[in-house]
C-alpha cells in the first residue's frame, strides 16, 4: 500500500498527517509549535517539520508541504537566510503597498497586472520594504522563496544539493509579481519594487509536477499555499464557499476563471488544481477567541459555552476584533475595540460571544465581498482551528443567515497537501478520489433580525471608529 505525508506549515504550528494514497485514509499524525512571532527564522520551520515528521517522512512514498502564505524568505547566493522572514500578518510593510499600489496608476492597474491589490500581506510590499529600510541586506539577497518552497526546498536536500528551488501557481498567486491569468512572473513589477535588484525566483510547477525526491527516495510534489491546501483536501467545488477560523480568517471559493478585484478586497490566487482560488483574508480569527478567553481566565473550550450563555446581540456589546491590526478591510494599524459597555450588559457571557459575533461579522463582510465578485456561495463550510467550538458553527449561521456546514474537526491543509503528493504519484489526470469529510450541518434561524441586528450593529460601530 502505498502512503503519502502532507505537511501543513502553517502561522502557529506544523502538522503532518501520513495517509493510505488509495483512499485518504490518515494512519499517522505529527505537530510541532512554531515561534509566536511575525517575523521568524526560516529553520525553525524546518526544525517543527522535522519534529512533527519524525519516524513519519522516512517511510512514504511521496510528500507535500502546504504552507502559510506571502512570506518573505530571502537568501543570500549560498542559499542561507539573509534575515528573519517576514510573515503574511506582519504589518510594517503597510506604508510601502500604499505606495506600490500608487506608483503603479492606482488599485485597478494592480488588479489588472497580477489579479491582486498589495496590501501589507504581500510578498511584494515585504521587498519593498528590506529595499527602503534595510538595503545591506537587500543587496546581499540573490533569490526570494515562500515559506512552502523553502520547506520543498529543503526536503530534497537544499542549498549545495542538486535540486532546484520550485514553487506552485497557487502560492506564486499570493506574491503580487506572477499572474495568474498569464501564468508567468512579472519579473518588471518585482525589480520595480526591489528599487532595481533582480533576485533569483524559484520556477513554477504545474499542479502534477515533482519538485524532486527526499534523501529516503520518497517524491516530492510541488506543495502549494494553505489555504489552496485546503481547497484540496475538502474536494470543494464551484458554489462551494470555505471560511477557515485560523490564525487568520479566510473566505475562499474555486473559480474556472481568473478574478481580479479593484477594490483589493478579493484577491484573485490560484489554486492547486490549475484553476482559481478568490480569496478574501483577515488577520483576526481564531486568536479573538483565545485572547478573549485569557481576558476572561477561562479556557479556550470554555469560551463557546459561555458565549452561548448570552442572548444574540451580547446585550449590546459590539466587539471590533482588530487585534493585530487589520487587512480586510486594510487598517494595518488599527487595534481592537468594545463599545457599547453599560452597567447592566458587562458580563462575562457578553464578552465571549461579543468576540465570537465581532469575528464572525468579520467573515460576514468576507463573504459579500466575494459575493460581489459574482463567487457563488450555495454551501458554506467552516473549518480551522476555532470551528472547534460547536458555538461558533451556530452563531454564524444566525449572522452569515444561511445554513453552514461543519466538516469533522480536520486538519484539511495538511490532508490537501496529502492528496497532492498522492496525485503526483499517482500521475493521473484528476487528483485521487478521496471520500469527502463527514460534516454537521447547522441551519439558519428562520427569522433572520437578530443576525442582521448583529450585524448592523457592527458596520455602525467600525464606521464610529473607522469613518
Ligand atoms: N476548541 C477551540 N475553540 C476555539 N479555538 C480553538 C479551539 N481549538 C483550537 N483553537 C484555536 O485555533 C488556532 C489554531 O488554528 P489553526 O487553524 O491550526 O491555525 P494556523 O493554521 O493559523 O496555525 C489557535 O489560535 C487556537 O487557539
Ligand atoms: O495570508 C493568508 C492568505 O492570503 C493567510 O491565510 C496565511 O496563508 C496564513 O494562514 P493560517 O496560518 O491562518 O492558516
Amino acid at each position: 500500500m502505498p502512503t503519502v505525508a502532507g505537511v501543513d506549515s502553517s502561522t502557529q504550528s506544523c502538522k503532518v498527517v501520513v495517509c493510505d494514497a488509495d483512499t485518504g485514509k490518515i494512519l499517522h499524525r505529527g505537530r510541532a509549535a512554531h515561534p509566536d512571532a511575525t517575523e521568524v527564522d526560516p529553520g525553525a520551520w524546518w526544525r517543527a517539520l522535522r519534529e512533527a515528521g519524525d519516524g513519519l517522512l522516512e517511510h512514504v512514498d511521496a510528500v507535500a508541504v502546504a504552507g502559510q502564505q506571502h512570506g518573505l524568505v530571502t537568501l543570500d547566493a549560498a542559499g542561507q537566510p539573509v534575515r528573519d522572514a517576514l510573515l503574511w500578518n506582519d504589518t510594517r510593510s503597510a506604508r510601502a503597498a500604499a505606495d506600490l499600489v500608487d506608483e503603479l496608476g492606482g488599485p485597478e492597474k494592480w488588479a489588472e497586472a497580477v489579479g491582486t491589490v498589495p496590501v501589507a500581506a504581500l510578498t511584494v510590499a515585504k521587498l519593498r520594504w528590506l529595499a527602503e529600510h534595510e538595503p545591506e541586506r537587500a543587496d546581499r539577497t540573490a533569490r526570494v522563496l515562500l515559506p512552502h518552497d523553502w520547506l520543498t526546498w529543503q526536503l530534497c536536500g537544499g542549498p549545495g544539493s542538486a535540486a532546484e528551488p520550485v514553487t506552485d501557481r497557487g502560492d506564486a498567486s499570493g506574491t503580487g509579481y506572477w499572474s495568474p491569468a498569464h501564468g508567468a512572473y512579472r519579473h518588471d513589477l518585482l525589480s520595480r519594487a526591489f528599487d532595481g535588484r533582480t533576485p533569483q525566483l524559484p520556477r513554477v510547477l504545474g499542479p502534477l509536477e515533482v519538485a524532486g525526491r527526499t534523501p529516503h527516495g520518497a517524491l516530492v510534489a510541488a506543495g502549494t499555499g494553505d489555504n489552496m491546501g485546503a481547497a484540496l483536501g475538502l474536494g470543494i467545488e464551484p458554489g462551494d464557499v470555505v471560511i477557515s477560523l485560523g490564525t487568520s480568517g479566510t473566505a475562499f471559493a474555486l473559480s474556472d476563471h481568473p478574478t481580479s478585484d479593484p477594490t483589493g478586497a478579493v484577491a484573485g490566487f490560484a489554486d492547486a488544481t490549475g484553476r482559481y482560488l478568490p480569496l478574501v483574508c483577515t488577520l483576526n480569527a481564531a486568536r479573538v477567541l483565545s485572547s478573549t478567553a485569557r481576558m476572561l481566565d477561562i479556557t479556550l473550550d470554555g469560551l463557546g459555552p459561555l458565549a452561548r450563555k448570552a442572548e444574540p446581540g451580547a446585550g449590546g456589546l459590539v466587539f471590533l476584533p482588530y487585534l493585530g491590526g487589520e487587512r480586510t478591510p486594510n487598517l494595518p494599524d488599527a487595534a481592537g475595540s468594545l463599545m457599547g459597555l453599560r452597567k447592566a450588559n458587562m458580563h462575562p457571557p457578553n464578552l465571549a460571544r461579543a468576540a465570537v459575533e465581532g469575528m464572525l461579522c468579520n467573515l460576514a463582510d468576507a463573504l459579500d465581498r466575494l459575493r460581489a465578485q459574482d463567487v457563488s456561495a450555495r454551501r458554506v463550510l467552516i473549518i480551522g482551528g476555532a470551528a472547534k467550538a460547536p458555538a461558533v458553527g451556530e452563531i454564524a449561521a444566525e449572522i452569515f443567515g444561511t445554513p453552514v456546514t461543519v466538516p469533522e474537526p480536520e486538519e484539511y491543509v495538511a490532508l490537501g497537501a496529502a492528496r497532492q503528493a498522492a496525485w503526483a504519484l499517482a500521475g493521473t489526470p484528476e487528483p485521487p478520489h478521496w471520500p469527502l469529510a463527514a460534516a454537521r450541518q447547522v441551519t439558519a434561524p428562520s427569522d433572520d433580525t437578530a443576525g442582521r441586528r448583529i450585524r448592523a450593529a457592527y458596520a455602525e460601530a467600525r464606521s464610529m471608529v473607522y469613518g
